[in-house]
């Protein structure tokens, strides 16, 4: 008897609700999102269980005439940081537009100002990036310092004789000073994971104080021109911002100690790069160890490549696997939570 009356009630909540509401869904047109790169499954399935979803399928970053192309009357953006997202892209998107999701805790490719202007939210991925960053950070020093690349080239080459006493020596850790320029979540991390290899004090530049976190690990704060003259290793994660933009420069370089090791791995754009070029040929500091630089790709004739001072890297600092599929989930779940009206996960708020 139960069962009977159950399937009485299913049939009637079936005929009577599921067609109005099928029908009432169907007249919707879900929301629709431009993706610019394949992204991981697990984003791209959570989007296409809301969204009607379309990306760029080609082997790099989309063209800037196909961005424009596909963004017309899109409801939502899901980007890159090599995408430049400026007012000639929001234009053509029109007024469809409610949010831009970057896969990148950087912001420097999006103009903030105009997107807000336009009531549009922006989401971002802090947080999640910052360990696989300051890893590769440590790697990065220490591939630079320790002179890794050139020692493999060596020994690959037959430039490896036989053991000697100085060769391929570098700077070490122990006893050092090492310098943090910018002490948000990375430049803290960095600082953590660089404190087991006893340097003899960590220093800080930073705009706000950060006491609480510089007592945990035991850090200083110093003015910039301190850390410049003090650093024995100088680790820079200041996001680029005006304020910032080629904060290293020829007076910076100049006032570096000559045993200084430089790692970048924030923005190419806090770094004058021709100052750094000039201060790596005439060994005004040590070494260079980069992870980003100004334009990227650098290009393959840029003296940089020249240099057996300086390190390279693909801008690969948040490039773990688990990171990188953690980014694009956090941006499908800030795009589904933005078409449901519910508080974006990690909102961008400037
Ligand atoms: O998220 C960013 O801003 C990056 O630079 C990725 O490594």
């Amino acid at each position: 008897m139960k069962n009977i009356k159950e399937k009485v009630v299913q049939f009637t909540f079936r005929s009577r609700f599921v067609p109005v509401f099928a029908r009432y869904y169907s007249n919707m047109s879900k929301p629709s999102v431009y993706i610019t790169r394949e992204v991981n499954k697990e984003a791209l399935d959570l989007l296409n269980t809301q969204c009607d979803v379309t990306f760029w399928t080609g082997p790099g970053p989309v063209p800037r005439s196909e961005l424009l192309k596909n963004i017309e009357n899109k409801h939502a953006l899901f980007c890159m940081l090599t995408d430049r997202i400026d007012s000639a892209i929001l234009d053509r998107a029109g007024n469809n537009l409610k949010i831009i999701a970057t896969m990148s805790v950087g912001y420097d490719h999006l103009d903030v100002p105009e997107i807000k202007k336009r009531n549009i939210k922006i989401a971002y991925t802090p947080g999640v990036l910052t360990d696989a960053t300051a890893e590769l950070a440590v790697a990065l020093l220490l591939a630079t310092s320790r002179r890794l690349l050139e020692a493999n080239e060596e020994a690959r080459t037959g430039g490896w004789q036989a053991w000697s006493p100085f060769w391929m020596c570098g700077p070490g850790l122990k006893g050092s000073t090492v310098g943090i320029a910018g002490f948000g979540r990375i430049g803290q991390e960095i600082a953590k994971r660089l404190k087991p290899f006893n340097p003899e004090r960590i220093i800080y530049y930073n705009r706000s104080e950060r006491k609480k976190e510089a007592e945990e690990i035991g850090a200083e704060r110093v003015n910039f021109d301190d850390l410049l003259t003090q650093s024995d290793f100088i680790s820079v994660s200041l996001s680029l911002t005006p304020e910032t933009k080629e904060m290293f420069n020829e007076a910076a370089f100049s006032k570096m100690k000559t045993n200084a090791v430089f790692v970048n791995t924030s923005r190419g754009g806090v770094v004058d790069q021709q100052a750094l070029i000039k201060a790596l040929q005439q060994k005004k500091i040590w070494g260079a160890g980069l992870d980003v630089m100004t334009p990227e790709p650098l290009p393959l004739d840029n003296p940089l490549f020249k240099l057996k001072n300086c390190v390279i890297l693909p801008h690969i600092g948040s490039a773990a696997v688990e990171t990188r599929k953690e980014m694009g989930l956090i941006c499908a779940k800030n795009i589904v939570a933005a078409f449901k009206g519910d508080p974006l996960l990690t909102e961008l708020k400037t």
